[in-house]
């Protein structure tokens, strides 16, 4: 059996070479010939799926992406031609959430507030949303949601319109990228609802790039409207639009749900489809793979103060990192992709345990772990 994976995907290569004869391809430069006589492809989300693609698939069974977004795939042309296709839902929420609560701190530092003082609208209540909500929670953050898909079935959870949601402070976008039906995603940020927002709004997008207009950002920001904003996604990747980079707050390369665990958490659930389409069993396991982390836990002398907490977040992760990696090298330097395909290094909150000494109660710990560190075994 032959097997195409994204070099870009930690431990495929030893995954998958249990099926067979594994090949790692640059997944933005896939081309219709590399499918000759290829049995299983492994992307991410640089790689598009599309008729194009597969002139020459004469092969193709299975096609797994190790992302959360589907977006790059042309699932509809997938099933009329009998190729089965796995994604990796949630794969990499918890790396996302821990994301935006990083750069909430750094402009809550920046900014000079209280992040208690706050409404986050937290706009797609899916995995990611969902544990956007914990960590609020766990930080005594108050939010809005909106999801018109999730509200009706929802009868533990309050939500709010997009408009009564871009009333809020802070707005966090998660929430796939779709261009029809009733509330299609695309450019769902455009110049009229930027122009609405209240000046000092801070927006997050770590979702899709053309779930935000990039142009008309641009346009709002340069005629000095104050809205702090955080992309990670950008439109049109990996070519994005120079003159916004000193306009936004924070900006970094498509890279929230870039922690190792992350990452490595969606090869293993392709990996897993893949041994079921195959009709055999796994041998191999994630925990077989990931390294110890650099940072294993911290033993906490005193109750956790907001302070504390932050330092604790940052010091397992500081999106201030990848800001500065982006500045210097995205346009410029080595590229957006180049970003990408070296990233250093990250690992999820959950690699950290945390424990205190006898003064600490563990309902004084609870918030950290509802934040996403670990308890002791
Ligand atoms: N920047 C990054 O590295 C990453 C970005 N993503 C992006 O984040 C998106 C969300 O991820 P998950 O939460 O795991 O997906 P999910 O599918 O679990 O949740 C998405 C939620 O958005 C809601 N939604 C859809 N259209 C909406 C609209 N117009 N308004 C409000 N809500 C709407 C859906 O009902 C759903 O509840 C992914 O589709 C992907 O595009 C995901 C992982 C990493
Ligand atoms: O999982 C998703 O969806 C994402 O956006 C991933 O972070 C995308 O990472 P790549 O597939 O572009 O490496």
């Amino acid at each position: 059996m032959r097997i195409l994976v994204d070099e870009n995907m930690p431990y495929a290569r030893q995954l998958f070479s249990e099926f067979g004869q594994v090949e790692a391809i640059s997944g933005r430069d896939l081309t219709p010939s590399k499918l000759k006589n290829v049995d299983g492809l492994m992307i991410r989300s640089v790689t598009k799926v599309n008729e194009a693609l597969l002139t020459e698939a004469n092969k193709l069974s299975f096609v797994g992406s190790a992302t959360i977004g589907t977006d790059h795939v042309d699932k509809s042309l997938l099933m009329s031609r009998d190729i089965s296709f796995v994604n990796a839902p949630g794969c990499n929420a918890h790396s996302v959430a821990d994301y935006l609560i990083s750069a909430l701190f750094v402009l809550a530092q920046q900014h000079q507030f209280n992040l208690r003082d706050k409404t986050v609208a937290i706009i797609g209540v899916g995995n990611i949303g969902t544990r956007v909500i914990d960590k609020c929670e766990a930080l005594g953050i108050n939010y809005l949601l909106c999801d018109p898909f999730k509200a009706p079935a929802d009868a533990f959870r309050q939500y709010v319109s997009l408009e009564e949601a871009a009333r809020a402070d802070i707005i966090t976008f998660h929430v796939p990228l779709t261009r029809d039906g009733q509330y299609p995603t695309f450019h769902m940020v455009d110049e009229a609802f930027l122009s609405a927002l209240n000046p000092g709004t801070v927006l997050v997008n770590a979702s899709r790039g053309e779930v935000i207009d990039n142009k008309a950002l641009y346009r709002v920001l340069s005629q000095g409207k104050q809205l702090p904003t955080v992309l990670d996604v950008w439109e049109n990747e990996p070519h994005v639009m120079a003159e916004l980079l000193p306009l936004v707050e924070l900006a970094t390369a498509h890279i929230a749900g870039y922690s190792l665990e992350g990452k490595a958490r969606g090869t293993e659930m392709i990996y897993q489809a893949f041994a079921d389409h195959c009709g055999r069993r796994v041998s191999q396991h994630l925990e077989d793979f990931l390294p110890h982390p650099e940072i294993a836990g911290f033993n906490l002398g005193q109750p956790p103060t907001p302070e504390i907490v932050q330092r604790l977040v940052h010091a397992v992760y500081d999106v201030r990192r990848d800001d500065k990696l982006f500045r210097e090298h995205a346009l410029a330097g080595k590229g957006f992709d180049w970003l990408r395909r070296f990233y250093p290094e990250r690992r999820e909150l959950s690699s950290a345990v945390i424990t205190g000494n006898p003064s600490v109660t563990s309902l004084q710990l609870a918030p950290l772990y509802q934040l996403g560190f670990s308890r002791p075994d």
